[in-house]
């Protein structure tokens, strides 16, 4: 893999721990609806493809009517839009993995399912948001993550070859969107990752840490 001229970031599970906010976000909205709450397990696995999906897997799961789509997405964007940051903590190693990365001249740039209102405001929330040239979410682009499509227009974006554009994210549905885009995939081993083993994922490298990176350590 050679070194990056541009790094593409996972938000969800890669720079910040969420997991708390959309557990507190569905925890009021199934209470508006009149519907039991879910297990914090069954988020964390269903997390990671777009707050459209987990809602749908959420009525789906606790038994209610497709048909409530709508009004439960309505609330839960008002509540997440209120909730978000609140339960969720910027990872160990982000913040000195990015500053290392800029500190070399990596233009760095944000691709997360989440849409990208909630994704900025969480980024400004943590103090991340200086970090981006660019931050694009899942209604920025006509697909999402696993389709390559938002990492080609993040790369056009970004202005870099995919080839010399790193993938940093932590599930397969990152791993799979940047090796049919012809990104160089860096999956981390802390975040989501649908309940599944992420070692298990082909990646040019796994890492605990973003600042523990082997191209950041010469
Ligand atoms: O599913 C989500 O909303 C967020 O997912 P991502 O930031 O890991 O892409
Ligand atoms: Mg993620």
């Amino acid at each position: 893999m050679s070194a990056p001229q541009a790094c593409i970031l996972d938000l969800d599970g890669t720079l910040v721990d969420t997991l708390g906010d959309f557990v507190a976000v569905l925890h009021v909205t199934l209470a508006d609806l009149g519907l039991p709450t879910v297990s914090r397990t069954f988020v964390e696995h269903t997390i990671g493809r777009g707050g459209e999906n987990l809602v749908r897997q959420t009525l789906a799961h606790v038994g209610a009517e497709p048909a409530l789509f709508d009004r439960a997405w309505a609330l839960y964007q008002q509540h997440y839009a209120v909730v978000n940051g609140e339960h969720a903590a910027v990872y160990p190693g982000v913040l000195e993995g990015l500053q290392a990365l800029r500190a070399r001249g990596v233009p760095l740039a944000v691709l997360t399912n989440k849409p990208v209102a909630p994704a900025r405001e969480l980024l400004q929330r943590k103090g991340l948001d200086g970090f981006f040239t660019h931050v694009f979410g899942g209604d920025s682009f006509e697909r999402k993550k696993p389709d390559p499509l938002p990492l080609l227009k993040t790369c056009e974006a970004l202005g870099t070859a995919p080839s010399a554009t790193w993938m940093v994210g932590d599930s397969r549905n990152d791993a799979e969107a940047a090796h049919a885009a012809g990104c160089p995939v860096v999956l981390v081993t802390y975040g989501y990752n649908h309940g599944e083993d992420i070692l298990a994922v082909p990646a040019a490298e796994h890492v605990a840490r973003l600042d523990a990176l082997r191209w950041l350590q010469g």
